[in-house]
């Protein structure tokens, strides 16, 4: 596959602070016009890779593709054309909604409508009010916001589903529906395993910093042992806790 193909490539990569390893020889595609859920228990490794790929971080070795790009020699190129919500991020609290989205516009040199992106992730009435009065479900939408500027061709997002209440957990799900649609890569990571099995093409697995798992929701299914209607809990704790029990402890 060719870097044209792919929105994400990742090789051998791996992460060590001290002697921990916390992202180990991780091997990763995400092709084009993909959603890619990468799960994970707390702690698994998936906020780091994305830092990774983000160069929010430096890899210990290993070497990595993002649309083509090296973050580490190319990182305005890659953010530039990658829609990012991180897992922490920092908002102005005495800047509106509305300011928030402008700044990410002018930064990426975009034509978007503030206001029409708000409204997109439901703050059609908060577009004037400062970020700092805002609710956790609100600052989750507008950080969301943050990342649809411009259309990026690959939504890198870390917990999207974050703090929010049902109807927020469902536009999310539209939204990465409507994303994918348009022919973006998605790559997200999340806890919310029912909203991950309705809108993935395909599930990574991370435990204690490897890929434990990758495919479809059914070849996860076929590969990890369970019923035929197994769901996306039913896998991921099978595969995770499997592991556990074979490590022996839990780190
Ligand atoms: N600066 C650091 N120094 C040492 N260890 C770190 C550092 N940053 C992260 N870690 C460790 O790396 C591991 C992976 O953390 P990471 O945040 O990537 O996990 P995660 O899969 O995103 O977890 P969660 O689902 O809880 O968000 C954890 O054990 C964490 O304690």
């Amino acid at each position: 596959m060719t870097d044209v193909d792919t929105a994400i490539n990742v090789d051998g990569l791996t992460k060590q602070y001290g002697d921990v390893r916390v992202v180990e020889s991780l091997n990763l595609t995400v092709k084009q016009g993909e959603t890619y859920g990468f799960l994970g228990p707390n702690g698994a490794g998936k906020s780091t890779t994305i830092g990774l790929l983000l160069d929010y971080l430096r890899p210990t070795s290993g070497t990595m593709r993002v649309l083509g790009r090296d973050p580490r020699t190319e990182v305005v190129e890659v953010h530039e054309r990658v829609g990012i919500l991180p897992d922490r991020y920092g908002l102005y609290t005495d800047r509106s909604a509305r300011q928030h989205v402008a700044l990410v516009v002018e930064t990426k040199g975009g034509s978007d409508d503030p206001k029409a992106l708000l409204e997109r992730v439901g703050l059609g009435d908060a577009v004037d009010q400062n970020a700092g009065t805002f609710s956790a479900g609100m600052e989750q939408r507008l950080a969301l916001a943050m990342a649809l500027v411009g259309e990026p061709e690959l939504l890198i997002l870390d917990e999207p589903f974050s703090g929010l209440d049902p109807h927020g957990v469902r536009l999310v799900r539209e939204i990465v529906a409507e994303e994918a649609e348009r022919g973006a890569a998605i790559f997200f990571s999340s806890h919310v395993l029912g909203q991950v099995e309705l809108v993935c093409d395909r599930i990574g697995i991370l435990h204690n910093g490897r890929l434990v798992a990758e495919g479809t929701l059914r070849e996860l299914r076929d590969g990890a042992e369970v019923v035929a209607d197994a769901t996306m809990e039913d896998i991921f704790v099978e595969l995770t806790d499997a592991r556990v029990d074979e490590g022996g402890d839990k780190r």
